[in-house]
């Protein structure tokens, strides 16, 4: 998987609202109602990243849900950060 260029990457986060590219990570903090739904969005989201073999880096605080994704085997950002963005995105809008 090729890393992206900075370029790249700011083209695919105009489709992911709320992530920002910061410190070689793509992120985006969450916050949810309480610290069951939050650890309910981070139990499907933990499924997901078996079956795509791809994992955040991730801080909960309660509510809060901080997301940092980028791919270590390249040192930087590849489609595979980009997939599992959206998959939380679209995991985070169906709850
Ligand atoms: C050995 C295994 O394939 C790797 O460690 C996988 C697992 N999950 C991963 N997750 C993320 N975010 N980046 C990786 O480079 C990565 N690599």
């Amino acid at each position: 998987m090729e890393k992206l260029t900075e370029q790249q990457i700011r083209e695919h986060l105009e489709e992911l609202k709320g992530w920002s590219f910061k410190d070689g990570f793509i992120q985006k903090h969450f916050v949810f109602s309480d610290f069951k739904e939050t650890f309910s969005i981070m139990t499907r989201i933990a499924f997901e990243c078996e079956e795509m073999n791809h994992h955040p880096n991730w801080e909960n605080v309660y509510n809060n849900l901080t997301i940092r994704l980028n791919t270590h085997d390249v040192g930087g950002i590849t489609e595979n950060d980009i997939n599992l963005a959206k998959t939380i995105e679209s995991l985070v809008k169906s709850k």
